[in-house]
């Protein structure tokens, strides 16, 4: 493929050669710099360094395309000067082979291979996850502004919160307000904040590089072309206030609701079941004592009223996560003080 960069959109560009590593430069009128590292992997540098440090991705799950389409219109407005760039910035279309096929992945899910996870796989994503790995350390280590990272998804089941947020677990490190404030007005309507490290690329550039990152979910799973790009209108008016430099991170209003995982589902054995009906809509909620999971030697009972699961799935590999319960926090020094 010998078009320059600029001649064609990124997206199709990535899908049209998934696995060429190649590295091309471009420099746009006003001297930003555009490096394309990798397949789906592009570098934007504006002359002057920003208030931040920007990764923006997507397809992560190569049947996630909304987020995908959410990328190439921002890096097309890009290319043609509706959209100046202020920030540095990193653009990720995680697996491009899975987006080929329609697939959430080929051979193994993408986003639970980060952190090293790799190291103990055979899969295809694992030689990707090593390189998004290494290009995001090279991209977060090429300057000391402020790191953002937004991986962004969408999500299997229907939701009676559609557009919510995941903070990686933070370890020692505080939430950040005016994160909550960005999402908020982003128009995120909740955030789930995790309770113990994970595989994903958000919680790899959060606890690496102590990048402010978020799985960010912005709706349901469809095939391209079908999406409704309106009812992400909000979510991209506010990446492009990222890309542009325009952003300014103010503490939330409160509208943004708080949820705690108080359990990670783990799929033990092929004798694991999930005890909620097939059309059940994230975030359902439960009384107390509800059988929600269970497996050889385990079981999941709500333990108190309010729980709600997120991301129910069984047909994952033992060992692997196979749905989230989350409880509503009002107060967030509940948690700090627990
Ligand atoms: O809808 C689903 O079941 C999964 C949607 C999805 O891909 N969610 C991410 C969440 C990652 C995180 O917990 O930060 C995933 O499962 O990888
Ligand atoms: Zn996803």
């Amino acid at each position: 493929m010998n078009s320059s960069v600029s001649t064609q959109r990124f997206l199709a560009r990535t899908l049209a050669a998934p696995e060429s590593p190649t590295s091309l430069t471009e420099t746009l009128a006003d001297g930003t710099r555009l490096t394309l590292l990798d397949a789906g992997v592009l570098r934007i540098s504006p002359t002057q360094p920003g208030s931040h440090r920007a990764l923006i991705s997507c397809g992560v799950h190569g049947n996630e395309t909304a987020p995908m389409e959410i990328v190439d219109q921002l890096v097309s407005d890009i290319f043609n000067g509706q959209l100046k760039v202020n920030n540095e910035l990193m653009f990720v279309i995680g697996n491009p082979p899975a987006a080929i096929a329609e697939q959430r992945f080929v051979e193994e899910n993408l986003n639970r291979l980060f952190s090293g996870k790799h190291r103990h796989s055979t899969a295809k994503e694992a030689a990707r996850a090593a390189r998004l790995e290494a290009l995001t350390e090279a991209f977060f280590l090429d300057g000391d502004e402020p790191r953002l990272h937004y991986d962004l998804h969408t999500a299997i089941r229907g939701s009676y919160i559609e557009k919510f947020a995941v903070y990686p677990y933070l370890h020692s490190r505080t939430w950040s307000e005016s994160q909550f404030g960005f999402l908020e007005q982003a128009g995120i309507e909740a955030v789930l904040l995790s309770n113990q490290p994970s595989g994903t690329y958000s919680y790899f550039s959060s606890h690496e590089f102590g990048a402010d990152a978020f799985t960010i979910e912005l709706g349901k799973v469809r095939k391209f072309g079908d999406n409704d790009m309106r009812r992400f209108a909000q979510m991209t008016e506010s990446l492009r206030r990222v890309v542009d430099g325009t952003e300014r991170f103010v503490a939330r209003r409160q509208a943004i609701k708080i949820f705690a995982v108080v359990e990670e589902v783990i799929k033990r054995s092929e004798n694991f079941k999930l005890h909620i009906p097939d059309e059940a809509k994230n975030f359902t909620e439960y009384d107390a004592g509800a059988l929600l999971a269970s497996d050889d030697d385990y079981e999941y009972r709500t333990q108190r009223d309010g729980e709600r699961f997120v991301f129910p799935i069984t047909n994952v590999p033992p060992g692997q996560r196979a749905m989230l319960v989350v409880a509503p926090v009002t107060d967030l020094t509940e948690l700090t003080e627990a």
